[in-house]
């Protein structure tokens, strides 16, 4: 079965770490593409001062010289908070007979009880973390996700036989950086001095006068 990534996030702005983080889960899970997924309503955060479609215009430049990644808006269509639960009942409806996979940092991971109806996230999906930086170095797995782990050597494999019901570590760690740290710098430094984000999104934030104080 081919292996579908879904990586969500509130991309207020997306920047390196995204790309280099979907980048190694495509190699290492040799996924047929990765549908960036940006949030309209995030369900934990304040609701950004740039728009659902900044977000999602930033993340279709930022993805466009990589065939392998696509955007996917249809959180954007939907009234209320963006539930994960929500987004994977609708697309498994859309791709009954696919691997799906779930892709999130270890700070998402460590949040993970806290999300809506998160025990029936695996009911849809495999779910892959990946290390983030200032994160322990290991998988502190929930107890309730105790015999759904694979080794990441295996993982490919696995997920492939499987429509969902999996979870695997991916120990590598993507560049240190946040969109926070981002926002903060593009409030207060030179625009064309940040570092972090690729040079498309950087134009796009400058001619839509984004994040500036
Ligand atoms: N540098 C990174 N390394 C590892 N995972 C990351 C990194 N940046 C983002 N992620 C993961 O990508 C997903 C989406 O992240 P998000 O869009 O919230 O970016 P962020 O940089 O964490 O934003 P903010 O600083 O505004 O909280 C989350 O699961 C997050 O854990
Ligand atoms: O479904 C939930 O309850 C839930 C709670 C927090 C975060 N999420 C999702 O996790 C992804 C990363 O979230 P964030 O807030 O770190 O950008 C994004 O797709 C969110 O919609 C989902």
């Amino acid at each position: 079965m081919e292996i579908i990534g879904l990586f969500g996030g509130t991309f207020n702005p997306i920047h390196n770490g995204h790309l280099a983080l979907a980048l190694s889960v495509l190699n290492t899970l040799n996924c047929s593409h990765i549908r960036f997924l940006p949030a309209a309503i995030p369900p934990h955060k304040a609701i950004p001062a740039v728009t659902a479609q900044h977000r999602a215009n930033m993340v279709q430049l930022a993805i466009a010289d990589h065939p392998e990644f696509i955007l996917d808006t249809c959180e954007l269509d939907r009234q209320g908070p963006s539930y994960t639960i929500e987004t994977l009942h609708l697309l498994r409806n859309r791709l009954p007979d696919q691997a799906l996979c779930l892709i999130i940092g270890q700070d998402s991971y460590l949040k993970l009880p806290s999300w809506h109806r998160w025990l029936e996230l695996l009911d849809y999906c495999h779910l892959l973390v990946v290390h983030r930086a200032d994160t322990e170095h290991k998988l502190q797995l929930h107890a309730e996700h105790e015999n759904r782990l694979v080794d990441i050597a295996n993982a490919a494999e696995r997920f492939a036989e499987n429509t969902h019901g999996f979870i695997s570590y991916l120990p590598v760690t993507p560049p240190d950086i946040s969109s926070t740290r981002i926002r903060e710098a593009l409030a207060h430094a030179e625009i064309a001095s940040i570092p972090g984000i690729p040079e498309k999104v950087l134009h796009y934030i400058k001619a839509n006068h984004l994040y500036q104080s």
